[in-house]
């Protein structure tokens, strides 16, 4: 679905220049969840936004189901991610002057879609992520752990193929972010959308089916879950400790 390919990524300033992503190959096919991990400054978020065709490497090659992304002039890239992307962010980024019903159905409203399949398809969602009973408040009105589901049906209203997430749990208590894990698993599981989400906690990795392990702009590490979180996030929390010292080569 995903391919990466020798993917570099650089940043120039006046005197020098910085190696953010070094040689990334990575293939991530349908119905995959995994998870992004490594220490901050290991460049997770500049590949997130570049799988994701919101940044551009400075070489390399993204395909997505064979169409080469570099390919695509800015219209098409626009079209493509919004029928084909959704993003979850840290910090939610709903609009605080539209209902959350509103900043639900904002994607389809903008893709013109009749009224009363928005409105069918942000009920089914706002159920979904058991948010249904807020549909008329404001998002300053909702917790947290709330607001992030909120955005969540968001992302997830134009039926994308992929959702990217980058920190989501980052601002939520535990209980928050297992209720929205939840929802990014069972999502995954039962709609076969694939999500690629970034973080920091094991935790929160451990819902996925993969973890990969960045460190100094490469990949470092990769692991497979069994299907056992507790053992998943075991094995996770093993690797970080061990990612000061060697770690195996991703295969
Ligand atoms: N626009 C930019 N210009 C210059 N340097 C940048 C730019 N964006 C990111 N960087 C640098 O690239 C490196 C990787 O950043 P990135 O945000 O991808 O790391 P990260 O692994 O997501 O870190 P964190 O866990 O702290 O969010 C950092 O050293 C950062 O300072």
């Amino acid at each position: 679905m995903l391919k990466v390919v020798n993917l570099k990524k650089e940043f120039k300033t006046n005197k020098s220049i910085f190696k953010i992503l070094d040689n990334i190959d990575l293939e991530v096919k349908k119905g995959e969840f995994i998870s992004i991990m490594g220490p901050s400054g290991a460049g997770k978020t500049t590949l997130l936004n570049i799988l994701s065709t919101v940044d551009k490497p400075t070489c390399g090659k993204v395909y997505y189901n064979n169409k080469n992304i570099q390919e695509m002039n800015n219209k098409q890239i626009s079209k493509f991610r919004r029928e084909n992307i959704g993003f979850i962010f840290q910090d939610y980024n709903l609009l605080d002057s539209m209902t959350v019903e509103d900043n639900i159905a904002l994607p389809l409203v903008i893709s013109k879609e009749k009224q009363d399949k928005v409105r069918a398809e942000v009920l089914r969602l706002s159920k979904f992520f058991g948010i249904e009973g807020h549909l008329s408040k404001y998002p300053y009105e909702l917790s947290g752990g709330q607001k992030q589901r909120a955005a969540a049906a968001r992302a997830l209203i134009t039926e994308p193929k992929i959702i990217f997430a980058d920190e989501p749990t980052g601002a939520l208590d535990s209980k928050a972010s297992s209720e929205l894990l939840n929802c990014l698993k069972e999502m995954n599981e039962k709609f076969n959308v694939t999500v690629i989400m970034v973080t920091h906690d094991a935790f929160s990795a451990s819902y996925s089916k993969k973890v990969i392990f960045m460190k100094d702009g490469k990949l470092n590490a990769r692991i497979d879950s069994s299907g056992n979180r507790k053992e998943f996030f075991n094995n996770i929390m093993n690797l970080l400790t061990s990612m000061g010292g060697e770690v195996n080569e991703l295969s």
